[in-house]
């Protein structure tokens, strides 16, 4: 394992790379875009890992577990649940946030070059690279044709593991990019600034990439990640990120004009990353996780200056079953339309979600007018509550794009559960210190749904078992909360470049961090960048009594005279 890594020799620098490279010194491939996922280990050192055979075959297959689609059509059909599946807590873009931040983490690699659904494909019927997903007979309201599944790219050796596109770290690399030749195409030539487009929207591509386009003017956008036309709504928050980069970096240069392109470029990064840190630990997380979780595993911010948490030993690199199951608990958040929400907070104009995924077409409309009316409603309207329920839109039509066959979300992530050897529930439980299950009756109201289709309460999938889980606040459950913490306090006491640090070399000043730490709230970005005049002081909670609508220019603004510096000094 070590002689792999001992090629590459790092120096301390005073930027992180863009890969994650040499964040730690020793180890310089942890958290790297393109390395191995981790699995985390049980009590007695053993890797949490169920493949059925130990090795690389799914878990369950052939035909130890039930299908996901018959699953997911029994326990996460949102008409099972009740009518209203609104949160009253959470607004939108926690939604919105959740996705972009999961973005920032991981992307496993999946091939292509292949078709699982055609015959004469060499790897048809290889359980190797296409792991079907069957349809349950008289499955009317999801149209069959060939579901195709392709497994997860394999990194080979002693045990099946998978690969991270991205870098680990919290570093706002759906922004710049996981490679140096990415973050070019992304910057404007000779300039501090990030690439837009004359309506000051996501840079385009002319007539492809990665996206569906309606109409002839529709274009794809390119950004830090190549997901970031997969919902309107991602997309908006990537264009937040752009343009908050780019006010940074202009009010930046005029504070320090001596500054060269490149450092006005490296230090507005520094500063976005540690907001974007700030946000995560202390306003975001807290909503996911509960307050309980936050304090056991030291999540939330000092709060004065600096905070050297950082430790050598941590890898950072994204826990397997984080991906493949525990973040996707955000997939239940997801609301079944977009909307344009009016000045007067009241007025609202529809559009279906799954008529809108994978393209630019909503927000690029005429030169972008659409994009204030969908970011307010993001912040003022509710996200659905965290459940085991998934809208209709994504559990029956995804990718449907006005053709069927549609596909099924959670369907997707069972099965990539069992594709990339996540243990089952009642293993998480153990590993948690939670109580195992000892019968089907523990799981309450969806027991004997459960009871029919598994065949041990020992087998039933995490991310099932674990959405049914009530959380503190409405928030995930236990098992979630479990592996949700020791991934970001492994994100946290991992990073060398944490935003709190006192490196001389490497980190902020006292006064800049306070500053970062007093004025940082993502509202106050939502306003500057979207041009809003009111939203509420904490834009993940709806507006209320305690989190009322305020004006825009009552929140607080980062005071970047703290980062003048003499032109001699330099
Ligand atoms: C409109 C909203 C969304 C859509 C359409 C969507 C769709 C998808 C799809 C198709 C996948 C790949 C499934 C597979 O083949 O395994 C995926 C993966 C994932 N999603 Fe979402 N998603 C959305 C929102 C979210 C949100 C809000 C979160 C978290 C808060 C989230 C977290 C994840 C994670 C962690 C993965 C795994 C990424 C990887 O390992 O590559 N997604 N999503
Ligand atoms: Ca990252």
């Amino acid at each position: 394992f070590h002689h792999y890594h001992r090629q590459q020799t790092c120096s301390r620098t005073r930027y992180r790379t863009l890969d994650g490279s040499c964040n730690n010194l020793q180890h310089p491939t942890w958290g790297r875009a393109k390395t191995t996922e981790r699995r985390l280990k049980d009590a007695n050192g053993r890797p949490m890992e169920a493949y059925e055979d130990g090795r690389g075959v799914p878990r369950g297959y052939p035909h130890h577990l039930p299908d996901a689609r018959l699953v997911s059509n029994l326990i996460s059909d949102s008409a099972l649940g009740p009518d209203d599946q609104f949160d009253n807590i959470r607004s939108g873009e926690v939604m919105g946030f959740g996705q972009i931040l999961a973005h920032d983490l991981i992307e496993t690699q999946i091939p292509s070059g292949f078709d699982c659904c055609k015959k004469r494909d060499s790897h048809y019927g290889s359980i190797h690279a296409c792991f079907p997903l069957h349809i349950p007979r008289g499955d009317r309201r999801f149209t069959p044709g060939c579901n195709s599944f392709r497994r997860s790219t394999a990194v080979l050796g002693h045990r099946r593991e998978q690969r991270n596109l991205v870098t680990s770290y919290i570093d706002a690399s759906f922004l710049y990019g996981s490679s140096k030749e990415l973050n070019k195409k992304l910057r404007k030539p000779n300039s501090f600034l990030m690439l837009v487009d004359t309506y000051n929207l996501l840079p385009t591509v002319h007539g492809g990439g990665g996206c569906q386009m309606f109409q002839k003017t529709d274009r794809c956008p390119i950004t830090g990640d190549e997901r970031s036309a997969e919902a309107p709504q991602l997309s908006l928050n990537h264009l937040l990120f752009v343009r908050q980069h780019n006010r940074v970096a202009i009010r930046l240069h005029n504070v320090n004009p001596h500054w060269n392109n490149e450092k006005v470029f490296q230090e507005t990064r520094r500063i976005i990353i540690a907001q974007l840190q700030h946000i995560v630990y202390n306003h975001y997380l807290p909503l996911i996780v509960g307050n309980s979780t936050m304090a056991r595993l030291e999540l939330l911010s000092k709060r004065p200056g600096f905070d050297d948490v950082y430790d050598s030993k941590v890898d950072a690199s994204i826990v397997n079953s984080f991906g493949a199951a525990a973040w996707r608990f955000g997939h239940s958040l997801i609301m079944p339309d977009i909307s344009e929400l009016e000045k007067d907070f009241k007025t609202i104009k529809l559009h279906t979600l799954e008529n809108n995924l994978e393209s630019p077409h909503l927000w690029q409309q005429q030169g972008g007018r659409t994009v204030k009316g969908i970011t307010r409603w993001l912040a003022a309207k509710p996200a659905q509550k965290i459940d085991n329920f998934l809208i209709d839109g994504l559990r029956n039509k995804l990718f449907f794009l006005s053709q069927p066959p549609g596909f099924d979300l959670f369907s997707l992530n069972i099965q990539r559960g069992r594709d990339q050897g996540v243990p089952a529930y009642n293993d998480w439980r153990e590993f948690c210190n939670l109580k195992r299950f000892a019968s089907f009756y523990e799981f309450g109201e969806f027991a004997s749904r459960l009871a029919r289709i598994y065949r041990s309460v020992n087998d039933v999938d995490l991310y099932i078992g674990a959405l049914l889980e009530k959380g503190e606040n409405g928030g995930v459950g236990p098992t979630f909360a479990c592996i949700i913490g020791i991934q970001f306090h492994r994100l946290k006491v991992g990073d060398r470049f944490w935003y709190e640090s006192s490196d001389r070399t490497s980190g902020l000043t006292e006064e800049q961090i306070y500053a970062i730490k007093y004025s940082t709230l993502f509202s106050k970005l939502w306003c500057n960048n979207f041009e809003h005049k009111r939203i509420q002081r904490d834009i993940f909670r709806l507006p209320s009594r305690t989190n009322r609508l305020c004006s825009c220019e009552d929140l607080p603004e980062l005071d970047l005279d703290l980062w003048r510096e003499e032109r001699d000094k330099k």
